[in-house]
């Protein structure tokens, strides 16, 4: 079980907020010019991924009082308690165990005393033999031609991750065009279908629970689609595969329960990219290429099991983001891509840490009295640049930001990537050192401006600095790179729930919308005036009502 500590009374919390109030006297750039060393003292490999956390308002005694945060938590027994498969996910009696999804080390690991992994190994396999049998083009369809298109439907963890792996590994895609279908409103799937030929589609019904209104509607849809392009009943196993943990729903869909690709209740849908929810994924680059996305998370898996948290990639981003939540107050957290392909990751991530740790109740059952996940957000850079950044330089708020880029292109074309670069580089240099009103006065006077001039725009174009970001330069993102660096966000959400006393795997915040709209649905069939809400409520019902 996990440990119930209360962070805020722990030692080290208090030496951090005296420390917090020293540190703040010194910018990062003080920091910078006070320690030749820091590039070498705050950065860390892992494998081909280089992590520098130097141009954080941090020293050596904020990292050791982290550290030492981290251990007053029990974060090294949470570890094992997650690897050994407990049931640390309590309000859900459930363990929580995406890294056994590609422990490809086949260790067992077992929940109530069974090795997963058989089962586990055992979908993996399947999985590769219908990747291959639909890319082959062996698989045919109901008029025996080859799958050309798939479509992936499914909401949440059941889309977000697959989008975001699919685009971010684009590069190593095959033939097959691959289609995600998410939102309940029409538009997102009739506007899929357009074009598409129901006898070289295949449909994914990708869901969890296989209860989720919105795929199940869409599948619904999807499959009346199918049968109305000439499709018959017993042509759906042809075109139509389950990934769920529900048997009983995906048959009683009309599903041959040998197209379904099971999972498990100890996967969180958010972390679920990694399990048959990733069939998408596989048929998108290949099952060689899904392995490898797994191998590289799970080599991450066992740099966070094993390294000490002074080289602990997740453990250092987690306490970063603590450090900045609960001491600097920041609301926020930005992650910003300067790669293209990797252009859903912060989207990806808003589900990940934001339904993960967006609670106010801690593991007593009791309201924390301190702030949990941040608000995630971003886009890929230099889009961002053009956008928003604004507000990160110049505005009232601080925002820590993640900087990711690759060293090499995977497109190199002319002079873009350097340009590029010098943009992710140029960034984090700016948010540390900013612009001095003395540094904006040379500048103005060279330019030739008079001193009415310069006194009246100087204040305008001063940066203060001091704005915290972490680099995270990858060599290249490759299927493998790209595991390690989800894997790695992953366990950093995990290790901010520990610290924070809250349960990081269940998401009870979702329901309540959930079930009133199902309270709502049938208020809105014939005319009769709606009264049984606020007057709020019952005037938007009757206004759509009124319109429709
Ligand atoms: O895979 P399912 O069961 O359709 O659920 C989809 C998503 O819905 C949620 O429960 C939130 O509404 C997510 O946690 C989950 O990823």
């Amino acid at each position: 079980m996990l440990p119930k500590i209360n962070f805020t009374e722990t030692a080290a919390y208090q030496y951090l907020a005296d420390h917090f109030i020293d540190i703040n006297q010194k910018s990062i750039k003080d920091l910078f010019a006070e320690d030749a060393d820091r590039f070498n003292k705050f950065s860390v490999f892992f494998e081909d991924i280089l992590l520098d956390y130097s141009k954080n308002r941090i020293s050596d005694e904020t990292l050791a009082l982290l550290i030492q945060l981290a251990r007053e938590c029990k974060l090294d027994e949470a570890i094992k308690s997650m690897y050994a498969g407990d049931k640390i996910n309590e309000t859900e009696d459930r363990s929580v165990l995406h890294i056994a999804l590609r422990n490809l080390s086949n260790t067992p690991i077992l929940v109530e005393g069974k090795d997963v992994m058989p089962d586990v190994n055992a979908v993996l396999a399947k999985m590769e033999k219908f990747s291959n049998s639909i890319i082959s083009g062996e698989w045919k369809g109901y008029t025996g031609k080859a799958i050309t298109d798939i479509v992936n439907i499914g909401i949440g963890g059941s889309d977000l991750g697959p989008v975001m792996v699919t685009e971010a590994l684009k590069h190593y895609k095959n033939h097959l065009t691959i289609h995600f279908v998410s939102n309940i409103d029409g538009t997102h799937l009739a506007e899929t279908l357009e074009g598409l030929d129901a006898e070289t589609t295949l449909f994914l019904v990708a869901s969890k629970t296989f209860t989720t209104q919105e795929t199940m509607t869409n599948a619904h849809s999807a499959r009346s689609w199918f049968l109305g392009k000439g499709g018959k009943e017993n042509d759906i196993a042809k075109h139509f595969a389950a990934l769920s943990t529900n048997a009983k729903d995906v048959s009683a869909f009309g599903i041959d329960t040998e197209n379904m690709f099971e999972f498990w209740d100890w996967v969180g849908g958010r972390y679920s990219l990694w399990s048959a929810i990733g069939l998408s994924i596989s048929l998108s680059i290949g099952f060689d290429n899904f392995k490898e996305l797994l191998a590289g998370a799970h080599a991450a898996d066992n740099h966070f099991k094993t390294a000490d948290f002074e080289n602990n990639l997740p453990v250092i981003l987690g306490l970063l983001g603590v450090w900045y939540i609960n001491f600097y107050n920041a609301e926020t957290q930005v992650i910003l891509p300067y790669d293209q392909y990797m252009h859903r990751f912060a989207a990806y991530f808003q589900q990940g840490d934001m339904e993960s740790n967006g609670k106010h109740v801690d593991r007593n059952g009791n309201e924390v009295d301190y702030e949990t996940g941040p608000i995630i957000w971003g886009e890929p850079g230099t889009n961002g640049q053009h956008a928003f950044y604004q507000l990160i330089h110049q505005g009232t708020r601080i925002i820590p930001a993640d900087f990711i880029a690759p060293a090499q292109s995977l497109n190199p074309l002319g002079d873009h990537h350097p340009i590029l670069l010098s943009n992710f580089f140029a960034q984090t240099e700016a948010l540390m050192n900013g612009k001095t009103e003395d540094e904006v006065v040379s500048e103005l006077k060279k330019d030739g401006k008079s001193e009415e001039e310069i006194s009246k725009i100087a204040p305008f174009k001063v940066f203060e600095g001091n704005r915290p970001t972490n680099s995270i330069l990858l060599k290249k993102v490759t299927p493998y790179t790209l595991g390690s660096l989800v894997a790695i966000y992953e366990h950093k959400i995990f290790v901010q729930g520990v610290i924070w006393n809250i349960f990081s795997f269940d998401q009870w915040g979702v329901e309540l919308g959930k079930q009133l709209a199902k309270k709502i649905l049938p208020e809105l069939d014939g005319n009769e005036k709606v009264e049984s809400h606020d007057s709020s409520t019952n005037g938007l019902i009757n206004q759509y009502k009124a319109w429709r």
